[in-house]
């Protein structure tokens, strides 16, 4: 399978090699070329399979002849076989005809481990064949480098550094990333906010020289084996919920657009989705470009949902390359828009083309509390913020004709002051995190300063390469 990208200015990649890539060198975001097609009677075949089964079905295509077929069903067996469900990503009912997806039964609580462990075993193989090393690099608003450092300790070939906003990550979050004590990970406080770490990631990935001489690599969404090792919980959900022989909508707490992009593959790839509704907190960046036609950022709210306190929505330029049947012309001076004026509009027919597929819905913090609050006392289930968001949105938009389907992307232990506040329950870690918030932490605290953090990276790197 080639890889190509957004901006159409990089050069065509194998899967290997978009893996180890990250962003592509024209600052674009890589994609397969064309998508693998599933027939009606191949997603009726995936009824009844185990989460592995499914995940080899859907991802073989993607990386081709690359890897051997009992290389990859080997790591997709050791990636999942650390979660603590044996479904994997259950889903459970919570209303005549909605439903959640629990995607937080992975060694840090959160939707984020579903990728990243498969993402590290992809990038060790890769690597060990290679005989090379990376440097990997992380921008994270609280799960996705507690997901990344858990995933990364045990690597032997990469050295990561996961930026996170400081102070500005639940407690537990922070621990998480910060109490491992691998020597080859490193979890660095920005004085900032999310988006500024992201930017940051970006700008160490347009710096030519850096990203040759330390090889570096990245492990958020923008690298395109995050998204499509989401793409299979699309997939085992809907079948379990009787697709493809009907419809399925899906409610997506969203921030980075990764997970929902991962959606949206899905249903390229034929799964009968009906809709996608993108939930947002108070940053509702994307849903007001939903409503406008005008992806226009403003300033960052604090809310109780920290992991999706985002105005640079990463994976959008990914939906806005499809949705403008691939005008990379298009996304380029959109792209610059938003680096320029802070915001960019989209053509119509391309707004038209997104709104087929995606609609969208925000809450405030009010709403998030009072829906902790009720699906407890209507389902018995304590649902963190994040999912109490789509949650919301999700009643906003629910009709009779289509099972909905809402992610769940955290554990509610990850944010037990705002789930303790709203429902007076003190929620627990489970064991095997115990003690985690009495652990040592390590982290250094940096200012956003490109020319410091490319210093700071080469003197750790050097010491322990
Ligand atoms: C718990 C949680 N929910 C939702 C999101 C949003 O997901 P995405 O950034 O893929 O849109 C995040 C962050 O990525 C998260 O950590
Ligand atoms: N919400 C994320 C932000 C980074 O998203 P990613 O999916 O691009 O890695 C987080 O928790 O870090």
């Amino acid at each position: 399978m080639d890889y190509i990208s957004t901006r159409g200015d990089a050069p065509v990649l194998n899967f290997s090699d978009a893996l180890l890539a990250g962003l592509a060198a024209d600052g674009g975001l890589y994609l397969p070329r064309e998508w693998p097609a599933l027939t009606f009677e191949d997603i009726r075949a995936l009824r009844g399979k185990p989460y592995q089964e499914i995940a080899f079905a859907i991802l073989k295509p993607f990386i081709g002849g690359e890897i051997a077929d009992d290389r990859l069903r080997g790591m997709i067996d050791d990636a999942y076989a650390t979660f603590r469900h044996q479904a994997v990503a259950p889903v459970v009912q919570a209303d005549s005809n909605r439903f959640i997806l629990e995607l937080f039964h992975g060694s840090t609580l959160a939707f984020k481990d579903v990728a990243m462990q498969l993402l590290a075993r992809l990038m060790d193989h890769v690597l060990a064949e290679r005989g090379q090393r990376a440097t990997i690099v992380g921008a994270t608003s609280g799960d996705t480098g507690g997901a990344a450092i858990d995933a990364f300790a045990a690597s032997t070939r990469t050295d990561m550094f996961i930026l996170f906003p400081h102070g500005k990550v639940s407690p537990v979050q922070q621990r998480q990333m910060t109490t491992v004590g691998a020597a080859n990970v490193h979890a660095l406080a920005i004085e900032g906010h999310f988006d500024d770490c992201q930017n940051l990631v970006k700008a160490m990935f347009a710096d030519t020289s850096f990203r040759n001489e330390v090889k570096l690599s990245g492990v958020n969404s923008i690298n395109w084996a995050r998204i499509m090792a989401q793409v299979v919980y699309y997939f085992t959900s809907a079948v379990s919920l009787g697709a493809p022989d009907r419809e399925i909508d899906f409610t997506v707490p969203t921030g980075n657009f990764g997970d929902i992009f991962a959606g949206y593959v899905a249903k390229k790839m034929g799964l009968p989705i009906g809709r996608l509704i993108i939930a947002t907190n108070e940053n509702d960046i994307l849903a007001r470009t939903l409503e406008t036609g005008r992806y226009e950022m403003r300033g960052v709210q604090a809310t109780t949902s920290p992991s999706m306190d985002i105005q640079i929505s990463s994976n959008f330029e990914r939906l806005l390359f499809e949705a403008s049947a691939r005008d990379s012309e298009y996304v380029r001076r959109a792209m610059a828009g938003l680096k320029q004026s802070g915001a960019f509009d989209i053509e119509s027919e391309t707004l038209k083309t997104i709104r087929k597929s995606f609609a969208a819905g925000r809450t405030d913090e009010d709403a998030v509390a009072s829906e902790i609050k009720r699906t407890l006392e209507e389902t018995g289930l304590l649902i963190d913020p994040h999912t109490a968001v789509a949650h919301a949105v999700a009643r906003q938009h629910e009709r009779s004709q289509a099972p909905m389907v809402v992610l769940s992307t955290a554990h509610p232990a990850k944010f037990p002051a705002a789930v303790k506040s709203a429902s007076g329950i003190d929620p627990a870690l489970p064991a095997w995190l115990a003690g985690l918030m009495d652990k040592e932490e390590q982290f250094s605290v940096l200012s956003p300063d490109l020319d410091m953090l490319e210093a700071f990276i080469r003197a750790q790197r050097g010491s322990e390469s």
